[in-house]
């Protein structure tokens, strides 16, 4: 069997524990699982008990992460680390470029060289803040063409929010295993080790490196218990483990830089484990879409999928925000997005389909930056057309775009700012806009 109809088979197969944050438990042998308390004198079955911090001990309940895992080797058992080349994965602080007021806009990135894993496909557009003082984000994209064997990647500076465009991943984790296909998302915690397997030839999508606090489901506020992302829908791994002997070179990014440890066995050795710092997987398809019943265009955050708050309450550091398959009713109103200037910074990407504020150019697997001010908003043909339009119901569910809205402007990496892929002439989408006053 091929190693992809083998991740394919396994990927089938897997099963999940549902809930956002919960306090998941899971076992990949009986018995595993101590009772009763965390750190026994002896662990079950020979194993060793170690606790993997998401957040600092002492925050608030409602914002305290960790998970208690039981593994056949303790992480400490490992050589010292050296660091490799970082390759297109860069980090904040982003200095390479002058921060950009332009609009700018990018094709998907080229075709990987052959043998490019997930890691050794990750690309860097941008991002702001500073990794090491765990604020701000980068923007990554990622091409592949061949699993991860024999490594494994892990990432101190933030967690991983990847958004696969094209191709299936099995994501091997230390909690287990999950399956994102194009549509859904999955996140890494900060620190969890994963390896990425294909489930085509080729895959292709986004990563959102969030620095900062982790993300959460926004408050609901007046919108009530229900509604938008619902905490049920995000699927955390059960208990999975490798009982591999033999060397696996584990990759570390700590605080912009690549290391790397060739280890004697596998560090997904974790047969059973409890707690709320999981990864997990989402399908976008199941987010309820609210919108206006009545009139006016609301602003995209009701599309929020998930937030990464500030320290200022109502401020992202970033925001994962989905344009999903809805109804347009508005009465009386320009139904695609407005013209706006906005204090945030927007990237966009295009999982499938089309966008409603762009009749051409914005393409699945490519991005645009609009940033801090800059003014955007529909494309010259998407307002004739819309300003004309009958206002009849009208079902948009030929598109699934996506919004990282960050409270930093995005500075472009030097490999962005001067990619064959960015597009010239994007300013041209707001020209021909006609003057129709007529006082
Ligand atoms: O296309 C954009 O720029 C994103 C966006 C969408 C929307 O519906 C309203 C405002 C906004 O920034
Ligand atoms: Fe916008």
């Amino acid at each position: 069997m091929s190693a992809i109809d083998q991740a394919r088979k396994t990927a089938e197969g897997l099963t999940y524990s549902s809930g956002f944050g919960n306090e998941h438990s899971s076992e990949a042998v009986p018995g595993a699982l101590p009772h009763g308390r965390n750190s026994p004198q002896r662990a079950p079955l020979g194993l060793y008990a170690e606790q993997l911090s998401g957040s600092a001990f002492t925050e608030p309940r409602a914002d305290n992460r960790r998970s208690w895992l039981y593994r056949i080797r303790p992480s400490a058992a490992h050589p010292a680390f050296t660091r490799i080349d970082n390759g297109a994965l860069h980090s904040a602080p982003f200095t390479e470029t002058a921060p950009d007021p332009n609009r700018l806009r990018w094709n998907p990135l080229p075709d990987p060289a052959p043998g490019t894993d997930f890691l050794g496909g990750l690309w860097t557009l941008g991002g702001n803040g500073d990794a090491a003082q765990r604020a701000g984000m980068a923007i990554h994209l990622y091409h592949a063409n061949s699993s991860m064997t024999d490594r494994v990647f892990s990432d101190s500076d933030g967690e991983l929010l990847i958004v696969p465009e094209r191709g299936g991943l099995l994501l091997r984790t230390e909690l287990g295993l999950l399956r994102a296909e194009p549509g859904h998302v999955a996140l890494i915690p900060r620190g969890v080790r994963f390896r990425v397997e294909l489930l085509e030839e080729t895959a292709r999508g986004y990563v959102c490196e969030n620095y900062g606090r982790p993300f959460a489901l926004p408050d609901l506020g007046p919108i009530g218990a229900n509604g938008l992302a619902n905490a049920r829908d995000f699927l955390a791994p059960v208990a999975a483990y490798e009982d591999h002997e033999g060397p696996v070179e584990v990759v570390n990014k700590f605080c912009g830089n690549l290391w790397s440890a060739t280890y004697d066995h596998s560090p997904l050795d974790v047969v059973a484990w409890h707690g709320n710092h999981t990864p997990y997987v989402y399908d976008l398809r199941r987010f309820n879409v609210i919108g206006t019943i009545s009139y006016d265009h609301p602003d995209p955050s009701i599309f929020t999928v998930l937030t990464s708050p500030s320290d200022t309450p109502g401020l992202a550091g970033v925001d994962f925000v989905v344009f999903a398959p809805r109804w347009l009713v508005g009465e009386d109103t320009f139904r695609p997005p407005y013209f706006h200037r906005n204090v945030m910074s927007e990237y966009m990407g295009l999982i499938d389909g089309a966008y409603d504020a762009k009749a051409d150019g914005f393409v699945p697997g490519g991005g645009s930056l609009h940033n801090m001010m800059s003014a955007h908003g529909p494309d010259r043909e998407t307002f004739d057309r819309a300003s004309a339009a009958e206002l009849k119901p009208q079902k948009i569910d030929d598109g699934l775009a996506f919004m990282f809205e960050t409270r930093w402007p995005v500075t472009a990496t030097g490999q962005a700012a001067s990619a064959g892929h960015l597009q010239r002439g994007y300013d041209d989408v707001w020209q021909g806009l006609s003057r129709n006053f007529r006082p």
